[in-house]
């Protein structure tokens, strides 16, 4: 009943929710897996350098912000933003890299005041085969408390570890409870590493074992499609370019609306109010849109099946007929117009008279 769908598609728009077609609207009420990724979409992605830690004796500390942070002014990963942005507070001047080079899922490479310099995870250092025996239990407990560990090391020697943390979206945890009670499996998956990523999904509510860490950008949608052939009807959220893949591989993409154009472009729903709640809210929308459309086709059975043998029996007058099937159509069309007083973010609104928070916060672009 395309009723109903424009109906549905419409009451979504409304609240911010943007579907692509009516076929998404109709997918999405079977989703019973969503992987959500982890930065910029759980989290705020607006990353900060919280730790600098120099091995002893072999670099200052401003000296090692001064080296990274000159690296990563080529950096176009909000990881390598964060650093730049981090070591500008602290009035460094930074230099010109001669040489750069993003490893993706890894780090980054550069040479900077004839140094080679290696910044990134333990894949990295392990690749280049640098010891990092002594940084090694910093690092496990920086990553403990959620944060991405970045290693260092000059000229094939581990220096030190920079380390940035991000902060979970406010709306993240009530959003996973919701959508886990309606019986949907939630999934997180980054690049980052396992200890980073358990520590953030606890705040969030999402076990270990849903938890899919150290994901090469690539894999993303291989994993995406895992589930798929495991039979689950897969949602999947996010915001990055990295993360586009993965989205058109979903049976249902959602993009955060203030993430970037090619995740938007990639996804069936854009999210414009920028968090996880949409997710549970277009779903809902969904299962709302679906039933009016069975209630219709419950209706017009009704009525054919009334109809016909009455009619069969010759107590069907012409101008009967002609009401009653004129009664049906306006009767679907009022029962789909019902769906106009849907509000797919009722339940949350509850919750957010208790908690006296203003509902809906303006999707903000971020660039
Ligand atoms: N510019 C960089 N500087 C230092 N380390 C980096 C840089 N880019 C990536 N890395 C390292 O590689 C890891 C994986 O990066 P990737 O971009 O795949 O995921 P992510 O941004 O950490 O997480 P998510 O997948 O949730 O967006 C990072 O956690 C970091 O350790
Ligand atoms: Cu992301």
């Amino acid at each position: 009943t395309p009723t109903s769908i424009m109906v549905g598609t419409g009451k979504g728009a409304e609240n911010g929710i943007l579907i692509k077609g009516g076929e998404h609207l109709e997918k999405a009420h079977a989703l019973n897996a969503i992987v959500l990724d982890k930065t910029g979409t759980i989290t705020k992605g607006e990353p900060s350098l919280t730790d600098v830690i120099t091995a002893t004796g072999e670099i200052s500390e401003e000296e090692l912000i001064r080296l990274v942070a000159s690296a990563e002014r080529s950096s176009e990963h909000p990881l390598g933003e964060a650093i730049v942005k981090g070591a500008k507070e602290r009035n460094m001047d930074l230099v010109e890299p001669q040489n750069f080079e993003a490893i993706p899922g890894h780090g980054i490479v550069a040479a900077i005041e004839g140094k080679a310099l290696f910044i990134g995870n333990r894949r990295l250092m392990s690749s280049e085969n640098i010891d990092i025996s002594t940084l090694e239990k910093k690092v496990d407990e920086l990553e403990g408390e959620g944060k991405t560990a970045m290693l260092v090391a000059v000229d094939n020697k581990a220096v030190g570890v920079v380390a940035v943390a991000d902060t979970v979206k406010e709306t993240s945890a009530e959003a996973i409870q919701a959508l886990r009670s309606m019986g949907i499996q939630v999934i997180m998956i980054t690049g980052d590493n396992r200890r980073t990523a358990e520590a953030i999904a606890k705040q969030v509510g999402i076990p270990p074992e849903d938890v899919l860490a150290e994901v090469l950008p690539q894999d993303k949608a291989r994993e995406v499609n895992r589930l798929k052939e495991k039979g689950q009807v897969v949602g999947m959220v996010g915001d990055g370019i990295n993360d586009a893949p993965a989205l058109a591989t979903a049976d249902v993409g959602f993009a955060i609306g203030t993430g970037t154009d090619v995740a938007m472009e990639a996804a069936d729903i854009t999210l414009m109010r920028g968090d996880l709640r949409g997710v549970a809210a277009s779903i809902k929308l969904s299962r709302a849109t679906m039933r009016n459309i069975k209630q219709n086709l419950f209706w017009a059975l009704i009525y054919n099946t009334l109809g016909i043998p009455v009619a069969a029996l010759g107590y069907l007058s012409p101008v009967l007929a002609g009401a009653a099937m004129a009664f049906s159509s306006v009767s679907v069309v009022t029962n789909a117009l019902r769906l106009k007083r849907f509000d797919p973010y009722r339940d949350f609104r509850k919750e957010e008279k208790a908690t006296f928070r203003l509902v809906p916060e303006p999707a903000r672009r971020r660039e």
